[in-house]
């Protein structure tokens, strides 16, 4: 069949491109309803994720967050009009230790390899996960959380069981996801959010303290933490991380920086500090924030007030103006997939 793909040829240029596709195997057709963006998408689609790195990944689809229906799957496993969560990340081989998400082989949607603005796409078998009963417009975020939960499982692992106090430094999308999956998990632990801005830390009403990163009491201390900044920023967050964890805490890490930044190793030593970088996520995450979202509905109501619009696009103009309206915002934006 032929398929159209909305790709990115160069920073806010979008062009769209016919191309013949057959169904592979086992593959499962999925037409996409709603995605989200994603800061990684406005990295590309602004250009400020470098000129090397645009030479090498574009043109591409943009969009690693999404659902969308079953049109078709040779098999009959999902019926027609079943609605599913898309998995951006592709793996290519398989390995006993290492996730499919740190695999050089596997290949990511919109980073490198085309991302859900297309018409129809076409997946392995398992790359989709059915859901039933969440809302559209949050499902559409689901990537998002499955990060946050893989980085969640991450720490578990890693970290030691002292866990009275968990900061959280980020005040935005994953710093809200990654301290509301917190505060479920770890009812009894002391979630505390470190943010810039007064009114995006009121949104965090399920937590038991925030504060403003230049009003935190000398004396505050934090066995673990979780950086979820980003850019140049995430230098100052981990330094002030650095400076109020307790000794042999963990320090998970988000945030995706551009270029590289400078963190104080002589502090790092002296605390005995465990640093754990987390990135993307597996199927095995998505099927867990999946199984959350149907079984915690009160999930859901805290996830809608990060919905800060939900734009229409039927044509590439309005793709435009959806990632322009995004950059005003640093809530998320949901495009309803019209085209
Ligand atoms: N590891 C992974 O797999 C993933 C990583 N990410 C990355 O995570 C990062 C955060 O994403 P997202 O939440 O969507 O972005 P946001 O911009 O919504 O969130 C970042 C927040 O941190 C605030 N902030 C800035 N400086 C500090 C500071 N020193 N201490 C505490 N808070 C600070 C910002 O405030 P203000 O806006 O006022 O500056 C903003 O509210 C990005 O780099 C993104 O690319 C996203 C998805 C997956
Ligand atoms: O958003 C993300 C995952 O959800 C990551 O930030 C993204 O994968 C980083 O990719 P890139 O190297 O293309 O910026
Ligand atoms: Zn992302």
């Amino acid at each position: 069949m032929i398929n159209k793909v909305y790709r990115l040829v160069a920073p806010r240029q979008i062009v769209a491109s016919f191309e013949e596709r057959t169904l592979h195997g086992n593959g499962i057709i999925v037409r996409p309803t709603k995605l989200s963006i994603c800061a990684a998408d406005q990295r590309y689609y602004t250009g400020t994720r470098g000129k090397d790195a645009l030479k090498k990944k574009l043109p591409m689809a943009l969009i690693h967050e999404g659902v969308g229906k079953v049109v078709y799957d040779p098999k009959g496993e999902f019926n027609h009009g079943d609605k599913v969560v898309m998995i951006p990340n592709t793996p290519i081989q398989k390995d006993e230790i290492i996730s499919e998400n740190y695999l050089s082989t596997s290949k990511f949607r919109s980073s490198g390899y085309d991302g859900f603005m297309q018409d129809y796409i076409f997946m392995a078998r398992d790359r989709i996960v059915k859901y039933n009963s969440i809302d559209d417009n949050i499902a559409s975020f689901i990537e998002l959380l499955s990060v946050a939960i893989h980085s969640i499982n991450r720490f578990e692992l890693k970290s030691h069981e002292r866990r009275d106090t968990i900061g959280v430094w980020g005040d935005g999308n994953v710093g809200f996801i990654t301290s509301l999956i917190l505060k479920k998990r770890y009812p009894k632990s002391n979630v505390i959010v470190f943010g810039k801005n007064e009114e995006k830390l009121s949104f965090f009403s399920f937590v038991d303290e925030t504060y403003q990163i230049d009003e935190i009491p000398s004396k505050l201390s934090v066995d673990h933490a979780f950086e979820a900044v980003g850019g140049k920023s995430s230098e100052f967050a981990i330094k002030q991380i650095i400076k109020h964890i307790n000794p042999e805490g963990s320090i998970s890490i988000l945030g995706v920086s551009e270029n590289p930044i400078e963190i104080e190793t002589r502090m790092v030593l002296e605390k005995g500090l465990n640093i754990i970088g987390s990135s993307r996520s597996s199927r095995f995450d998505f099927v867990e924030a999946v199984r959350f979202l149907e079984e915690y509905k009160d999930y859901q109501n805290q996830l809608q007030k990060l919905i800060y619009e939900v734009i229409r696009v039927k044509n590439i103009k309005d793709i435009c103006k959806a990632f322009e309206q995004d950059l005003t915002t640093t809530f998320k934006t949901v495009i309803e997939w019209n085209v």
